[in-house]
């Protein structure tokens, strides 16, 4: 097996077992980076993807930097958002696409089959076709509750996570928006076993008791 398979196959048993996934800013505006980066994973955060809309690539890549030295150091994944390019120059574990990026095939095709490649599902039909679709690892439905965070995104309800917990199969998804430990018993008894969340832990004063809390009911 080559040093490219081995670390394929550690990122897919990473995965496996990630249930917490988090999505977050730079944090320009609202305390360091790797702080936090250290205390969401402390808390038991499997994945943290960077995400944010404002940054240009340079940026972004600086900020994705810390995020993977953090990552390496507590052994768990880290994420980019949208962009192949920046996902490749960063080695990053986990892709994500939206409805309007790239397909799964062309991010296959830059980034090789070691990275896991995930999309976000705001419709049944388009839960039916990232479960058909076999080169995409995982998807998300949302956002189950309207949330600030992706401000002009109607509401998917619980509906839709119970739909892809209904067809899924063996294909993981994650539900997100406007999920926080209140809302997450909901979340669970709908059959999704694996979530998103923003605010529940990037706006937490202690985020490592914030994720730490939401880890003990997945
Ligand atoms: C893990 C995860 N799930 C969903 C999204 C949202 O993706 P998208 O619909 O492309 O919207 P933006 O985040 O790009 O505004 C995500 N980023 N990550
Ligand atoms: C980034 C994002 N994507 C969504 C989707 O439905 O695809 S909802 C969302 C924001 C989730 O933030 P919070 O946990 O703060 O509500
Ligand atoms: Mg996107």
């Amino acid at each position: 097996m080559s040093e490219q398979q081995k670390q394929g196959a550690r990122r897919r048993d990473a995965f496996a077992k990630a249930k917490l996934y988090v999505c977050v800013t730079a944090r320009q505006d609202h305390g360091d980076l790797r702080e936090f980066l250290h205390s969401a994973y402390e808390g038991g955060v499997d994945i943290i993807q960077l995400r944010d809309k404002k940054l240009e690539a340079a940026a972004e890549i600086r900020a994705i930097e810390v995020l993977a030295d953090v990552a390496r150091e507590h052994g768990k994944l880290f994420a980019v958002n949208d962009r192949a390019d920046v996902a490749l120059l960063t080695g990053a574990d986990v892709f994500h696409v939206g409805q309007g990026d790239l397909t799964t095939p062309q991010a296959r095709r830059l980034l090789g089959d070691g990275v896991i490649i995930g999309r976000s599902c705001l419709s049944r039909g388009q839960v039916d076709a990232a479960i058909a679709d076999h080169g995409l690892d995982y998807f998300c439905t949302g956002p189950v509750w309207e949330t600030p965070t992706k401000p002009g995104r109607a509401a998917v309800g619980l509906e839709l996570p119970r739909y892809a917990a209904e067809h899924a199969g063996d294909k993981p998804f994650f539900a997100i928006g406007g999920i926080d430990a209140q809302r997450l018993p909901a979340v669970l008894e709908c059959g999704a076993s694996r979530i998103v969340v923003v605010r529940a832990v990037t706006g937490a004063a202690d985020p490592e008791a914030a994720a730490r809390e939401l880890r003990a009911f997945l």
